[in-house]
């Protein structure tokens, strides 16, 4: 049974709520049995990751680093989609200083994200497009519910996925499938995703999704935890470092890409097209 660990908070039950509900864009539960986290992002109705939800997460990361966290399952209380991706409204005539800032507090969640040592699940709930892919992407493992749509879109809106979300997909699925996937801004159906390997496992519902994050969490629960953490971040190191080495590039590169007419005029129609659908 899940309750609310006083330890995440200031110390009753009620500063627990509070820890969530200092933003409400995420919810976090800890099994106090286990130290097993859930953390769903809260933000109607389509988790787009603004810098609110980024920031949201970043300090709920922060937070588990001190905390008896033994794993965490992220997932998502929409009914329809785990995450759109990034706020187009960050990216769309924002000024340079907000750029700056909703850029660096991504970069800061994703560090988090990745290298975390206890075990990671995604339980991809809904639609998984672009950013909310790079979400899955770092959890090291994915399960989803059937008939949605996964994948790093962003050229088909006219901008291009960043070293770094590329450099996931290639650590999960290949560098061949990757670049193709990549090219074409594929979007994967849940099935089509199993079938290369970009989600691990398809469930039936949400009610089998999170018996499925559970059962994957218990068997990482049974394995020494440092012999764990060592082999995954040795895993994941050099996609890190090539981040953490080359922050301010990766930021400049994403000012000057945004900032172009050309990319900007591909949002409007984009956020244009969304409106309408
Ligand atoms: C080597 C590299 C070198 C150089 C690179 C340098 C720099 C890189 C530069 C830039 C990189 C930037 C990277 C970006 C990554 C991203 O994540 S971009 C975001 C991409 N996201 C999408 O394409 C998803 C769009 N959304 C959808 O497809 C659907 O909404 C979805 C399938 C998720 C859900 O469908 P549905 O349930 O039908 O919901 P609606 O479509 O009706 O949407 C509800 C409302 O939400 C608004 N909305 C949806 N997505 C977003 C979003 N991502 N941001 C903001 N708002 C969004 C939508 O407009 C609706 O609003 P309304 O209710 O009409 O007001």
């Amino acid at each position: 049974m899940f309750v609310l660990r006083q330890c995440l908070t200031l110390g009753t039950k009620s500063s627990v709520r509070n820890f969530a509900a200092a933003t409400n864009l995420v919810n976090v539960k800890i099994n106090e049995d286990t130290g097993v986290v859930i953390m769903e992002l809260n933000k109607p109705p389509v988790n787009s990751l603004n810098y609110e939800l980024l920031e949201a997460m970043h300090r709920t990361l922060v937070k588990l680093e001190n905390e008896r966290c033994s794993g965490m399952i992220l997932t998502s209380s929409s009914p329809n989609t785990f995450s759109a991706g990034l706020d187009l409204l960050e990216m769309y005539k924002p000024t340079v200083d907000k750029a700056r800032k909703f850029w660096g507090m991504l970069q800061n969640t994703w560090i988090k994200l990745y290298s975390a040592p206890y075990p990671t699940v995604a339980a991809i709930n809904g639609h998984s497009p672009a950013g909310g892919c790079l979400l899955a992407m770092s959890c090291e493992y994915r399960i989803m519910v059937p008939k949605k749509k996964i994948g790093l879109n962003e050229t088909q809106l006219g901008i291009v996925a960043p070293q770094w979300f590329q450099d996931c997909m290639k650590n999960i699925i290949g560098s061949r499938q990757a670049e193709k996937a990549l090219i074409a801004g594929t979007l994967f159906s849940s099935e089509e995703a199993a079938k290369i390997g970009l989600i691990d496992e398809l469930a039936t519902d949400k009610e089998d999704l999170m018996k499925k994050a559970h059962d994957f969490m218990d068997e990482q629960l049974g394995l020494p935890p440092l012999a764990r953490s060592t082999v995954k971040i040795g895993f994941r190191k050099d996609t890190l470092n090539r981040l953490i080495n080359s922050r301010e590039v990766d930021t400049k590169y994403f000012i000057d890409f945004i900032f172009q007419p050309k990319v900007q005029e591909s949002l409007e129609m984009y956020l244009q097209a969304l409106k309408k659908k």
